[in-house]
């Protein structure tokens, strides 16, 4: 760990911040070996899944495509091609290796069936960070979302709009993290620039109920469908795609 570009938010040691905890939100240190974040990392490479860039991160997607806009839309949080949500197949080893390590961890944890896994790539390099949102705006979720941090310690930012607490969390890596109850419903994260020690890889799991949408119906209402804007930048980027103008996402994580 170290770099001098890692460090604190100034707000941190703001009054308002001096208490350092956010209710509902779960910590479990040490949750996994590093031959397990290995045999993660690795898992990772070998699935079939492909990377995408979001912004500044580089993702994998298991599970019904999420999108982080907190906006409510008929369509919701979810990408859709042809009228359908586009739905990666979960991986095996999320049952077999995630799930252990998560539920051993934290033994609460015994009931949640994850039906999404969100992998993401921090690079320190290109200052790599995630928004302040929240994941259940729309009351689409189940009671926990799950994090493991892999490779890399963070600063994790929370912020509560209704009073405008804040507080910054310190997640080391191989740890497991919940968020539940006051963390889950009424506070927002993100890791802002600056805020992993080093490259850093993320798992988030969720249980999501509501779909806008049901799961590979076809979108026929036409409130349920994508504004035209959607449809034209979806148009636009198909056609780069097509034109072979996508940035080719090589990435290995075992090797870092
Ligand atoms: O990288 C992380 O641990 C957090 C990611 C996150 O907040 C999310 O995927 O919703
Ligand atoms: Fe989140």
């Amino acid at each position: 760990m170290g770099g001098e570009r890692f460090c604190l938010p100034t707000f941190f040691s703001s009054p308002k911040s001096r208490f350092n905890s956010v209710p509902g939100f779960i910590l479990c240190e040490n949750a996994f070996t590093e031959e397990e974040e290995a045999a993660l990392l690795h898992a990772v490479d070998s699935s079939p899944a492909k990377w995408t860039r979001r912004r500044t991160r580089i993702t994998k997607n298991y599970g019904p495509y999420y999108l982080y806009q907190e906006r409510n839309t008929p369509q919701g949080r979810f990408r859709y091609t042809d009228g359908n949500i586009i739905h990666t197949p979960l991986p095996d080893f999320l049952e077999s290796l995630v799930m252990p390590i998560v539920k051993r961890g934290v033994p609460q944890l015994e009931e949640f069936k994850p039906n999404q896994l969100h992998v993401a790539l921090y690079k320190k390099e290109e200052d790599s960070k995630i928004h302040m949102h929240n994941d259940n705006k729309m009351g689409e979720l189940g009671p926990f979302i799950v994090g493991m941090c892999l490779l890399s310690d963070c600063y994790m930012t929370f912020v509560r709009p209704k009073d405008g607490r804040r507080r910054v969390l310190h997640l080391p890596r191989r740890c497991v993290y919940v968020m539940s109850g006051e963390s889950h419903h009424e506070w927002r994260h993100g890791i802002l620039k600056g805020q992993t020690a080093s490259d850093r890889v993320s798992f988030t799991l969720r249980d999501v109920r509501k779909l806008a949408v049901e799961e590979g119906a076809k979108v026929t209402k036409s409130s349920h469908m994508p504004s035209k804007k959607n449809i034209r930048d979806q148009r636009a980027k198909d056609a780069r795609v097509q034109r072979g103008e996508r940035e080719q996402l090589n990435i290995t994580l075992a090797d870092r």
